[in-house]
């Protein structure tokens, strides 16, 4: 539908800066944010802090609360932003399913450096040692999915600009969902 939003799923392992990056992108875009562990229920959250990955099974009730929550935010006319790890193409599935376009940004980095970051990290309940799970996992955007993909290794507001840019939407809201990379067209 033409005036649906244009949502942006900000997506990656675990410590690839989701929350950073989503929150800087939401002040400079103006828009409603929410952050994907919001969504998990108790018993994913334990599994997680417990050191155990997350099973498909586990992973499905919770994207499509995300996916549901999009929708809504398209009932009310509102692009918004999530965090969501979405590390796989049949994940990133159920959140496209949501009302609306949706459009991924990846932020993509090497495990070192990553792993590195969450090690610094501290009152977070995901442990270091399920990092190399979320990789194992991962599945990077295909070229015919919409969005872009972003190194982790610049400075928070390096990468902000960068998806910014890369998406087109310096000139938010008026131009949206203008750029291309990914098949944003
Ligand atoms: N570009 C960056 N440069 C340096 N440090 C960063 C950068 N981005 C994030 N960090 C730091 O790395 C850590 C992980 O970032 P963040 O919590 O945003 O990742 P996340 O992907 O949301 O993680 P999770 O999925 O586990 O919630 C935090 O301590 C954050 O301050
Ligand atoms: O799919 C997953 O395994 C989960 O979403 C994890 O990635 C965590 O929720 C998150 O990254 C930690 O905050």
């Amino acid at each position: 539908m033409v005036n649906d939003p244009a949502h942006l799923v900000v997506m990656g392992v675990s410590g690839s800066g989701k929350s950073t990056v989503a929150e800087l992108l939401a002040a400079r875009l103006r828009r409603p944010f929410a952050e994907a562990d919001e969504f998990h229920p108790p018993e994913n959250i334990d599994k997680m802090a417990a050191g155990e990955p997350l099973t498909d099974d586990d992973r499905w009730p919770w994207l499509r609360t995300m996916r549901d929550w999009l929708t809504a935010q398209s009932a009310l006319h509102q692009p918004a932003i999530v965090t969501c790890s979405a590390l796989r193409r049949v994940y990133r599935d159920v959140l496209r399913e949501a009302r609306g376009t949706v459009l991924f940004v990846h932020l993509s980095g090497d495990p070192a450096l990553v792993g590195e970051r969450i090690g610094d990290r501290s009152g977070h309940f995901m442990p270091a040692s399920l990092l190399p799970s979320q990789y194992q996992t991962l599945e990077p955007l295909g070229t015919d999915e919409r969005g872009v993909t972003v190194s982790v290794e610049g400075t928070p507001e390096e990468i902000t600009t960068e998806v910014i840019d890369g998406l087109g939407l310096g000139a938010e809201p008026t131009s949206w969902p203008g750029g291309s990379q990914h098949g944003v067209d």
